[in-house]
């Protein structure tokens, strides 16, 4: 079937040539030899096999109605990493970055993933990126490295990938990149590229200083970044009468900044905003983040508090705690991890705290009580408990007779206090015991339930609970899913039914 052109006496089915602007450059031609399916975790693409005129092979995964489609469609214009792609190396983020495309594109219905070969190590080849590595083993970054091979700091040409996307009858893009050379590449070849945005992809200890360097030294966009500044003059030919201009649009900071104001967003698609859209709106809502072990579990029988989801989540989680007023846990995480429930990994005010301890167990010198870092209710059942500083003010729980408030009464009792205090945006933040008596309640709207693709055998329980009154046990609220690098984070809609 796949055959190399010219090689066999078969015609060349289509043919496209890219020329840039009016000149006559060696273009690269593509030739479309294959077309299948291709269902993946994030859904049944159409693939399409090309070779191009240097005899490279390239796929195109297709999502949707793409051709002649009226609004840009999502491209994704991967650069082949084995490394990365296949082998899921921590050395750069291309892995993360081709899955959080797919999955973008999986959302919006519509969109295209080019997978670029040839591309590999920037367009040197694996065994010199391999020899690359070998170089910033030693201290050298990744430019200088390149360099010091005899190659170019970035070898890659894009003809090939806009040649496909002209097979595919794609004229208009939002290419899904922190790197504004794709954006000026695809400009400089007739694409018109309507806006670029990068993915929410983290930086990972194994691989900031390389992301650092291709900040700094390749112009990638800083972390979190997603505008198409205008492209350098040197880079954009003059005479491109079918290019339009690139449209800025607005970066992930300026989203994030939207929704902790409140103010619905005006990118209804921006990740972020389908994320978190709901609950920054809502004046009054109480929501739970849980992350644990794909059977079940949150840490380790020890209860060290090894953490089970990756940097995502931890950002995820930051982020719910930025757009409430009011972060609840219970008080063996405080006994256990000691922890300082601050917003850290984003922007946004600290929430007040909030330690449930019916039987006043709690250290009086735990972090959340003296680390001044922001105000703490210590909600508790024992009438002795004084605060231990300023910072803390000490709520007691009583039931309507003075005694102990029943358990199944806590989640309820909570809410209330905490909105007497003008705190109407809750979350549950921990541990799986106080989640689960909030879920059992009927006190949460909103649960957020990451789980990481692992599995403990046993330990320390996530979410467990009598069946919500259903007769058969089994409740199937509305869902949503997000993935959050290799976790996946199930938003379960508890506020209807
Ligand atoms: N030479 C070299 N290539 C690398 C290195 N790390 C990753 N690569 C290659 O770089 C290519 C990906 O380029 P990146 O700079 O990570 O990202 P980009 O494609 O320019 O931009 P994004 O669209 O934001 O991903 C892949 O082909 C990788 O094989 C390295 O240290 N040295
Ligand atoms: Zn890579």
């Amino acid at each position: 079937m796949s055959r190399h052109p010219g090689a066999g006496t078969q015609p060349m089915r289509r043919r496209v040539v890219v020329h840039e602007g009016t000149d006559v450059l060696p273009a690269v031609a593509v030739e479309r030899v294959a077309s299948t399916w291709l269902p993946t975790d994030h859904a049944r693409f159409r693939m399409h096999g090309f070779r191009d005129s240097n005899g490279v092979e390239h796929v195109a995964l297709v999502h949707g109605d793409v051709a002649g489609a009226p609004d840009p469609v999502l491209l994704r214009m991967h650069s082949e990493c084995l490394t990365g792609d296949a082998l899921g190396s921590r050395r750069c983020d291309c892995g993360e970055q081709l899955q959080a495309s797919m999955a973008r594109i999986a959302a919006a219905g519509v969109g295209v993933v080019i997978y670029v070969r040839g591309h590999e190590g920037r367009g040197i080849g694996l065994l010199e990126k391999l020899r690359a590595y070998a170089l910033q083993d030693r201290g050298v970054d990744t430019v200088d490295a390149n360099l010091a091979l005899g190659h170019p700091a970035d070898a890659r040409t894009f003809d090939a990938a806009a040649a496909i996307l002209r097979d595919l009858g794609v004229q208009r893009v939002d290419l899904l990149s922190s790197n504004p050379l794709k954006e000026h590449a695809l400009t400089a070849l007739n694409v018109e590229v309507s806006r670029r945005r990068g993915l929410d992809v983290l930086d990972r200890a194994d691989n900031a200083a390389y992301l650092e360097t291709k900040r700094r030294r390749m112009s990638h966009d800083a972390a979190g970044r997603t505008s198409s500044p205008p492209p350098p003059p040197s880079s954009k030919p003059t005479s491109h009468p079918t290019s339009a201009p690139t449209t800025t649009t607005a970066t992930d900071a300026e989203v994030w900044r939207s929704l902790l104001a409140g103010r619905p967003a005006a990118d209804p698609d921006h990740e972020l905003v389908r994320r978190y859209g709901p609950l920054a709106t809502a004046p009054r809502v109480v929501v739970a983040q849980l992350a644990q072990s794909a059977d079940g579990f949150i840490t380790s029988a020890a209860g060290t508090g090894d953490v089970v989801t990756g940097p995502e989540d931890h950002r995820h989680l930051h982020r719910l705690r930025a757009l409430v007023d009011a972060v609840v846990v219970g008080v063996t995480t405080v006994v256990v991890d000691d922890p300082r429930l601050t917003v850290r990994e984003t922007e946004g005010d600290d929430p007040v705290r909030v330690v449930l301890d019916p039987h006043g167990r709690a250290p009086r010198t735990a972090g959340v009580f003296t680390d001044g870092l922001a105000p703490t209710l210590w909600l508790t059942g024992r009438p002795d408990v004084r605060p231990p500083s300023d910072q803390v003010e000490v709520v007691h729980l009583a039931g309507p007779d003075g005694g102990p408030l029943a358990a199944a009464r806590v989640p309820g009792a909570v809410v209330a206090i905490l909105r007497e205090r003008g705190r109407g945006r809750v979350l549950v933040e921990g541990g799986g015991r106080t989640v689960s008596s909030f879920l059992a309640a009927g006190a949460l709207d909103r649960l957020y339930l990451t789980t990481a693709p692992i599995l403990m055998g046993g330990g320390v329980p996530g979410l467990r609970f009598e069946a919500l009154g259903s007769r058969t046990g089994i409740h199937r609220p509305t869902v949503r899913r997000h993935l959050l690098g290799a976790d996946t984070c199930t938003e379960f809609d508890l506020s209807v039914g």
